[in-house]
Formats: structure tokens, sequence, C-alpha cells
């Protein structure tokens, strides 16, 4: 019977933190009855890790990447980028036509290209945003024109919204004009979003309430969040949800025999996500900051950023702490023995750790992790925002002391309480009758329909 079910394709962006909840989405689609096939394209050929024993099928298309041989622009990458993906897109769908016909394409937001594609191939098209509402409600006001960047008030007032100063809205500082192509690739969700046929956002109604009647008000926005942790309705799929599409390797028994061997609540997590890159005087701040808490900790340094280590660091700080490369991050901050968080404030790693009820020490880099950090402190109360001198250097003795008031402080227990109370929410979200499941299962419904 398998032929008969309906086939959808899932095209994340090329990157962890949109596969990620890109592929969770897709195996929930698969447990409640869908064909899916995931869109890879060739820029993570090569890193990109895929399981054999998930229900859901891994294909590549080219990106033009092969091609390039000198240092591109971030311009010239997404121009490049979309060339080549959306032709080959068009190709794949056309080859697959009379053998594996295909009716809807989920297609990351940041690349609206793509609706164009599925309409044009005769597919319907579903826009998935992986960032909270509240970011994408600050976008559409970059889009529109509200705001401008750079920013030119010291504090700004969009609907729906908190009051955000310049250092909560999103972070394009390290870019060198107002005309950059990150800042018109992420307004841009915006240029044809209502010719979408269904728009997806991984967030969850009580999280963001306020923002979502704002936006909701405006698009079909469906919540569908923390895609990681969706309910799927058949048990033999539970395996599953823990199978993901590595581009880096996580060094499983490593962690969790380190972790296993902590007292509870005694370890500080860091992680800055896969894309953010510190300084190295921010790298030797932190390991200091770290060591000076005194507090036992695992700390993610991807391979890349392993050179900006003050020299010795892993053997010096053996006794307390564990670097890793990668590591399997929803399973550590599930385990007993993690206290808080100290991250970027990647949308992936807020919902994961609110999922996990663990508090956080929010330390942003770029794009929206600034805003997410706004959210995690004022708004949703887990967190701490750690503050950065007139350099923008987040010195040592902020870091221990950030990390002291959250393991040992009065406000630490009153920011896991409110961790807590969001873990039940997520959970409630996206068990059956919850809004996320309710959501997924409603476009399951409509495509068995079609
Ligand atoms: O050792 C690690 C570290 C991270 N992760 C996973 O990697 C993902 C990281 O995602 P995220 O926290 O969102 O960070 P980025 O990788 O930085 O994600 C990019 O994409 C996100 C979604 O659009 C944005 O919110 C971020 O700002 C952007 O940098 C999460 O699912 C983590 O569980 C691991 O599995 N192991």
């Amino acid at each position: 019977m398998a032929d008969n079910k309906p086939h959808i394709l899932v095209f994340p962006f090329p990157a962890q933190g949109h596969i990620n909840p890109a592929l969770d989405f897709s195996k929930c689609l698969a447990a409640n009855g869908l064909k899916v096939t995931i869109i890879l394209t060739t820029m993570v050929s090569k890193s990109a890790q895929v399981p054999s024993n998930i229900s859901i099928s891994v294909e590549m298309i080219s990106d033009g990447s092969e091609e390039v041989k000198e240092q591109e622009s971030i311009e010239g990458f997404f121009k490049r980028f979309k060339a080549a993906a959306s032709q080959n897109l068009a190709k794949f769908i056309q080859e697959r036509r009379e053998t594996c016909p295909a009716k809807v394409l989920v297609y990351d937001s940041t690349m609206p290209w793509a609706l164009d594609v599925a309409h044009q191939e005769g597919l319907l098209g579903a826009s998935f945003f992986t960032q909270a509402s509240g970011v994408c409600a600050v976008y559409y006001h970059l889009y529109t024109g509200l705001i401008k960047f750079p920013y030119e008030d010291s504090e700004v007032m969009l609907p729906s919204l908190t009051p955000l100063g310049v250092n909560d809205l999103p972070c394009f500082s390290f870019l060198p004009d107002s005309n950059n192509s990150i800042v018109k690739q992420l307004a841009d969700q915006f240029l044809n979003l209502e010719e979408a046929d269904w728009i997806f956002i991984n967030t969850f109604d009580k999280l963001e309430y306020e923002v979502l009647n704002w936006i909701t008000s405006r698009w079909p926005f469906k919540t569908v969040g923390p895609t990681f942790s969706l309910t799927y309705p058949e048990k033999e799929l539970t395996n599953e949800r823990t199978q993901k599409i590595n581009l880096f390797e996580p060094n499983y028994e490593e962690s969790m025999k380190w972790l296993d061997s902590r007292e509870i609540g005694s370890v500080v997590y860091v992680s800055f996500g896969s894309v953010a890159s510190l300084k190295e005087q921010q790298m030797e701040e932190l390991a200091h900051g770290l060591m000076m808490s005194n507090c036992y900790f695992l700390w993610v340094v991807r391979a890349s950023e392993e050179n900006k280590l003050p020299q010795n660091f892993t053997s010096m700080a053996s006794e307390k702490g564990l670097v890793l490369n990668w590591c399997p991050q929803t399973d550590v901050l599930d385990h007993r023995a993690v206290a808080c968080f100290m991250t970027h404030c990647g949308w992936n790693s807020t919902l994961e750790a609110l999922s996990s009820g663990v508090p956080l020490i929010a330390m942003p880099q770029w794009v929206d992790q600034t805003t997410n950090s706004k959210l995690i402190e004022d708004e949703f109360n887990v967190g701490l925002r750690v503050k950065a001198d007139e350099n923008g250097l987040v010195r040592r003795e902020e870091i221990e002391m950030c990390i002291k008031q959250v393991i040992q402080g009065e406000k630490g227990k009153k920011l896991k309480e409110s961790a807590g109370k969001w873990k039940e929410l997520a959970k409630e979200a996206v068990d059956k009758g919850g809004s996320s499941a309710t959501n997924v299962k409603d476009f399951v419904s409509e495509l068995l329909n079609l």
C-alpha cells in the first residue's frame, strides 16, 4: 500500500539548525502515513551522515558548490545557490513525475524561490519557518521598511512585541552595510508568502501567544513545535525519534559516560551551535570563566574552533571539564546531571532546553540569537543574558557570576521553576490533542483527502 501514500518533498536549507527541525517534522509526517523525501544539496554531501534505518528517503541535488573554485562573497553564495538549486529542484521533481510523483514541497522559508519552483511544477508549497515567531515578526518589519538596518533608534516598539533595544534586535553588526544579502535573505521570507498553500513554524502556541496572535491575523501560520519532540502515533517508530542527519559526528558514549558519573544538577553544558564562531580572546575568557566557576562543564567546541582554546586547556581542565567536538545535545539536556545550558541561543537549542526544563545562560552571537536572548530573559524567564564590556567582550568574571547565579543562587531556583513550566507546556503542545500535534494531524488529513 506504500505506493498510495501522498508523497511530500521536504527541502531544508542545508545547515544543521535547519535540517534538524525539517527532519523531525518529516519523521512525524511519515509516522502519520505520508511518504516523505528530504532533499539535501551538495554543499553538505561530504559531511552529512544519513541514518540507514529511517522511514524517509534522503536525496541530494546539486547547488553548484562542486564548481566553486574561489572564495565567494555571501551575496555570490546566495546567488549561485539559488540559480543552481532551483534548476536542479525542478529537474528532480520532473524526473520523478512518472514513477514517484510528489504532491507538496515543504521548503525552508529562507528559500522563497522554492515555492515558485513547486508551483511551476504543479506541486503545492508549504513554507517552513525554523526561527521564533517574535523574530519572524521583526524580519517582517525589516521587509516592509518599518525598521531599517543599521537600526536608527535606540529602542523600537513593534506590534505585539516587548520593546526591543538595539542589542535585542537581530544582529547583523558583523556586516559591512545595510544592503547586505543576509538581511535581505531573511526579510525576503515574506516576499511571496501570500502564495504559500501552508505556513508552518517551529514554535508552540503558549510560548509566543501574543505575537502568534498578531502573525496569524495576517497569515495562516501553523505552529508545529517543538518539532523534535512531536509525538509519533506508531510505537515502532519511537526509535526513529533520536535518529538525526548529522553534519558533525556526535560523541555519544563519552558524553553520556562522563555525565553519568556526575551528580544531579552539577554540570554546565556549553555549546554555540553549528555556525557561530567566537573570537580567540572570547574563547579564552570563556575557558577561564568556566574554570573560575568551579562547576563541572561539558563544552562543545567544534573541530574548526579548537585551535582557539588556550594552550593545554583540555588537559588542564580535565578534572572539571570535558571538551568535545559535538555531542548528542538533546540527550545531554535531558541528563539529570545538567544544571544549566550556556548557549548562543539558536532557536533549536532554545526550544530543546525549554523542553528539557533546563535554565539558560544566554550568550548570543548574531542574527536571531540576540532577539532570542531577550525572549529567554524577559519573556520566558528561563535565563540570564551575559553582559559584554565596552569592547563587546564577555569577561571571565561575568561568566563565573552568571554560572554561580543560575546554579546556586535564588534566581536560579526561579529560572528552574519557570523552565519546568515550559517543559510541561511544550509537552502539552506536541502530545495527542495538543496545538502542534493537531496542526500536523490536520495537514496530514488534508493531504490524504487531496
Ligand atoms: O554538540 C551539539 C551541538 C548542537 N547540536 C544540535 O544542533 C542544532 C543547533 O541548532 P541551533 O541551536 O538552532 O543553532 P545553529 O546551528 O546555530 O542554527 C542556525 O539556525 C537556527 C534556526 O534557524 C537559528 O536559530 C540559529 O541562529 C542559526 O545559527 C540543535 O538541534 C542541537 O541539538 C547537537 O546535536 N550537538
